[in-house]
């Protein structure tokens, strides 16, 4: 070799080593025998955090802290059958610290000597990036799920564990049973008291029923108050009563959200497999019918499947697709039931309501029929046709000479909401010679308070026509004071469901009391509804609780019965 050519070797040595000392990567060079540290570049030195001389009294071991004996070994033998060989590992800082490495290996001659180079990259921010992505699939794949505001398990997985449970019991013969079950006051709390206490009220339910359950079983929120139970491994059907009772149990304790206390129950259908049904979609959906069946029991109860509930659905849909045309083939008619005062025992007025004699299913009691026409809309019509109908009898009977008083019509909310229905009254009286001094309009507390502010304006424009407003089924509806203080209304009717274990039930007694001095202490006038003895009637007599309507006096009557009463209270006072 020349000299020239000497130098120029020399040179692109040291050029080398200089761009190997300066790298930012971790560049180390480990003696092969005693693995201790030979050379450490800039980049390595930096990460590491000691200085080169400090480094130089170390070992691998030093660093390596997870390293073994016997990974060395093997790393040992790949490194003399492959030229370069690739290990992670963990580095532990001067400052105690550490980061992950991937290191790839080979063994090399330096200065003279067998040694080992490691060419390592950090790697701890790409671990950290890939542990947050894994933790982000996992909290997606939670999230969807899940329910966000109960952390219980969603429709999709409910029902991916429903197939999984009817598998589990075809295989070991077992019953599985599917619990649905609907919070009965939910809606109103969640009208009335607003979403927020709406959201504390579903996640007590969630964890009282979540605490009745065993571990293998599945509670899953369905959406809006629908939970459901998936318990499979039942040896009888009646095990499931059991854990019915127990839901229904649980939620007797009242649920206290700031300064109010409420009181809620719920409503459970059953459906069994392999006896009801033997996939999932029909055992979910006999285990709604069923559920239905206990509301309409009067909620606060469980109910199993039979296959009389499909009929009772279906008697349902014949209802649905029969109430329009039963109008038009005269089909309802209307009773009248009088309402008194107790002191005289006189007629001071009556409340109409609708009778539906069907073609088919025979007489149908509102409380079956007004909910579907209210969910069609057609409680708008069907309404229209109960105040045309009920004025033009009042009017007839004043024109004859007769004293029927007041007449109380029964409105949906849905009725008072339509921008032609002030229009429609009144003309309804021009056209009937009804006076507004005469009508008196119902609505429940629970449809005004879905949207007080509302209905608060409507109301001020039907009372200013001289029309009185009562709330029927007062006290069943969560009203706030201060709404009611609001409400241009007159009159507050007392639900049937306090009066009738009243004067025995002690708090039917105090709710009793209580609404009919909140009335008086609003200037509103009270009446009682559902009084069959004459016990009740003398408990509201001695609690100044005058007017009185129920089957103590009479049941709602035809016009033909209604219109002889007001004669025969003519007679007597002529
Ligand atoms: N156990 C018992 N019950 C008594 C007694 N006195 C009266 N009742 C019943 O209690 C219900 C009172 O009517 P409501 O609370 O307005 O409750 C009504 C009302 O909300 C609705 N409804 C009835 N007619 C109409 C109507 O023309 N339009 C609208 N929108 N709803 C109506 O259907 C509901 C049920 O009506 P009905 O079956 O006629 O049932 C009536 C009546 O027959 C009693 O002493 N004991």
């Amino acid at each position: 070799m020349s000299d020239i050519e000497f130098d120029k070797l020399k040179k692109s040595n040291e050029e080398l080593a200089y761009i190997v000392k300066h790298a930012v990567s971790e560049i180390y060079i480990l003696d092969f025998e005693t693995l201790d540290y030979v050379f450490a570049n800039d980049g390595a030195l930096q990460n590491i955090g000691y200085t080169l001389d400090e480094l130089l009294k170390l070992n691998v071991y030093d660093i390596n802290k997870t390293l073994t004996r016997k990974h060395v070994e093997s790393l040992r033998a790949s490194c003399a059958i492959n030229d370069s060989v690739s290990n992670i590992s963990e580095h532990t800082r001067k400052d105690g610290t550490s980061y992950t490495v991937q290191a790839s290996i080979q063994s090399i001659i330096y200065q003279e000597k067998k040694a080992y180079v490691l060419f390592d990259t950090d790697i701890s921010k790409l671990k950290k990036v890939q542990k947050e992505l894994r933790e982000q699939k996992d909290i997606l794949h939670h999230q969807a799920h899940h329910d966000a505001l109960t952390g219980l398990p969603n429709r999709i997985l409910f029902n991916d564990r429903l197939s999984q449970g009817i598998k589990k019991s075809k295989r070991h013969n077992e019953i599985l049973a599917l619990f649905f079950i609907d919070l009965d006051q939910f809606k109103q709390i969640n009208d009335s008291l607003g979403h927020d206490t709406g959201d504390v009220v579903l996640k007590e339910a969630s964890r009282r029923f979540s605490s009745k359950i065993r571990e293998e079983d599945t509670l899953s929120r369905l959406g809006g108050d629908e939970f459901s139970v998936i318990a499979g491994g039942l040896k009888e059907a009646s095990e499931a009563s059991v854990l019915a009772n127990k839901f229904i149990e649980c939620m007797a304790e009242p649920i206290v959200v700031g300064a109010h206390t409420l009181y809620l129950t719920c409503s459970i259908g059953i459906s069994f497999y392999p006896q009801d049904g033997q996939s999932a979609e029909n055992l979910l959906k006999y285990a709604d019918v069923a559920m239905y069946k206990a509301k309409d029991e009067g909620r606060n109860n469980y109910q199993t499947y039979s296959s009389k509930l499909t009929e009772l659905m279906h008697e349902q849909v014949t209802m649905r697709t029969s109430l329009h045309k039963a109008l038009k083939n005269d089909e309802f008619i209307l009773n009248y039931q009088p309402q008194i005062d107790s002191m005289t025992d006189r007629i001071i007025g009556m409340e109409a309501l609708i009778r539906w004699n069907h073609p088919e299913l025979g007489r149908v009691s509102p409380a079956k029929f007004i909910p579907l026409a209210e969910e069609t809309g057609f409680i708008v019509e069907l309404d229209r046709w109960v105040m045309q109908e009920a004025m033009s009898k009042l009017s007839s009977w004043y024109e004859e000479g007769l004293n029927p008083g007041m007449l109380a019509l029964n409105l949906a909310m849905k009725q008072i909401q339509k921008s032609d229905f002030l229009e429609f009254l009144k003309n309804t009286m021009k056209e009937t010679n009804c006076l507004s001094e005469w009508i008196e309009l119902e609505v429940t507390e629970g449809e005004i308070m879905k949207n007080p502010d509302e209905s608060i304006a409507t109301l001020k424009e039907i009372n200013k026509l001289g029309i009185t407003l009562a709330i029927d089924d007062f006290g069943t509806g969560y009203s706030s004071l201060s709404y009611l203080k609001k409400l241009p209304v007159n009159k507050l009717k007392i639900d049937q469901s306090f009066i009738k274990d009243t004067p025995d039930d002690e708090d039917d007694v105090a709710i009793t009391k209580a609404v009919i001095a909140l009335a008086k202490s609003l200037k509103m006038s009270v009446i009682a509804e559902g009084v069959e003895t004459k016990a009740q009637k003398d408990f509201l007599i001695l609690n100044e609780c005058l007017q009185i309507q129920g089957y103590y006096y009479s049941p709602p009557v035809d016009a033909q019965k209604m219109r002889d009463m007001l004669i025969e209270q003519k007679e007597k006072e002529a």
